[in-house]
């Protein structure tokens, strides 16, 4: 019998005839108002804040409001499967935690990474390990327990450190590499302006670099001595894009399968194909950076249809167990979020991140209850969503 997410709602029922009431919002404006008074305020606006005037981030979120999916009666909805197919491994759920670089800093004790890794182990949701952790890509695989992780790369310059990573993220037990497109370059992000605050330049979140013999040897001193010459050196191996033509070189580094996160645009689906990639994560990296594109929703159909059966990996703008079952039935093959769960790490470490993973499952469970879509297949079914007419 497949897992009722659900049920997480009557638990909450339950602990209420007790007289307990929920330690953690149960909305995501709640949950964002929160997490805002409970971060550093450059912290607070490195996470929550986008790219130029953050339309594009807004209108992420509210593209799903344009899609509506269609109640189906008399179905017997009473056991739902959302069990998904990645790689070889079932999931027991199509949710997964994109790659969040200072992930690490917004738990209370610095090491988020490890926290959110610990979410996963609980909830059986796959967390894509950022390359821009605080603690190194061993320790944080280290805490996956059976729940697969994903190793997310940015692609230094440097293809004997690009090499060293993805070996070490396979020897550490990752299940794949998602290589980041649309970051060779930080976005015009006006916040961290005004603050004068990008984490990576104060040396947070590098660990994986200093823990790498390449990197280190790239060093006039250990990091330990000298941390500002690593953060210069760190900052220069940045800046230089990935070409289509670096895709053989990147499928040669590794068996493991290969995404590649930022695809947006259907003939790049087709390049992907054609480069043997294992997958496309489609996603504008949540608004973060440039604005005044597509909302990514918008970009999900092209994608899923140019991939022709590849698994399609999305996020950007997911706040609700509605938006989840909105993107599963436009074709995403999994749907993965970025900001809420950084929220809940700040809010509750491990548990305010099982919290949030758990509330956006019931939801989307609940929903697939009452609207009478089973399984997953139901959902993408011709007929299950449709426009919603303007008001
Ligand atoms: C604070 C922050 C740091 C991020 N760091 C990374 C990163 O290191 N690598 C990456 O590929 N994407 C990164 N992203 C983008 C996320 O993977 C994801 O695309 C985005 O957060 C999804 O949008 P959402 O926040 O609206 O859910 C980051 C996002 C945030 C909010
Ligand atoms: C001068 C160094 C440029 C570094 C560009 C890399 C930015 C990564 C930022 C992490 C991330 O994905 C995000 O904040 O979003």
């Amino acid at each position: 019998m497949p897992p009722h997410f659900g049920d997480y709602q009557n638990e909450i029922y339950f602990e209420g005839l007790f007289g307990t009431v929920p330690a953690l919002p149960m909305t995501f404006a709640e949950l964002e108002s929160k997490a805002r008074s409970a971060l550093p305020p450059s912290l607070w606006s490195y996470v929550a804040g986008g790219a130029g005037d953050e339309y594009t981030q807004e209108a992420n979120a509210a593209a799903f409001r344009a899609w509506g999916l269609v109640p189906r009666m008399m179905v017997g909805a009473a056991h739902r499967d959302l069990s998904v197919d990645l790689f070889g491994t079932t999931l027991p759920s199509p949710l997964f935690m994109a790659p969040v670089g200072v992930i690490g800093l917004c738990a209370q004790d610095g090491h988020g990474d490890l926290a959110t890794a610990r979410a996963a182990a609980r909830t059986g949701v796959p967390m894509i390990a950022s390359t821009l952790t605080v603690d190194p890509l061993e320790e944080v695989a280290a805490e996956l327990g059976d729940t697969p992780g994903f190793f997310q790369l940015y692609t230094p310059t440097d293809r004997d450190l690009a090499e060293s990573l993805v070996h070490r993220a396979e020897a550490a037990g990752f299940r794949g590499i998602v290589v980041t497109l649309d970051t060779w370059i930080t976005g015009w992000r006006p916040r961290d302006l005004a603050t004068s605050n990008f984490p990576q330049l104060r040396g947070h979140c590098l660990a994986n670099y200093t823990s790498d013999p390449v990197f280190r040897a790239r060093l006039p001193k250990p990091p330990e001595e000298d941390p500002r010459a690593a953060v210069v050196e760190w900052a220069g191996i940045f800046g230089k894009p990935l070409v289509w033509d670096d895709l053989a070189w990147l499928r040669s580094l590794t068996g493991l399968p290969i995404l590649l996160k930022g695809i947006c645009h259907p003939e790049d689906v087709r390049r992907a194909r054609d480069g043997g990639v294992d997958g496309v994560y489609c996603s504008n990296h949540g608004g973060r950076q440039a604005n005044g594109g597509l909302p990514a929703l918008d970009a999900l159909p092209g994608v899923v249809e140019a991939a022709d059966g590849l698994p399609v990996l999305f996020d950007s703008g997911v706040r609700t167990g509605a938006d989840v079952v909105k993107a599963l039935a436009l074709g995403a093959t999994a749907v993965g979020v970025g900001r809420p769960y950084a929220y809940g790490l700040a809010l509750g470490g491990t548990d305010g991140v099982v919290h949030v993973l758990r509330s956006l499952l019931a939801e989307a469970d609940l929903i697939m209850a009452v609207d009478g879509y089973p399984t997953l297949a139901d959902l993408r079914a011709d007929g299950a969503l449709r426009p919603v007419r303007p008001v």
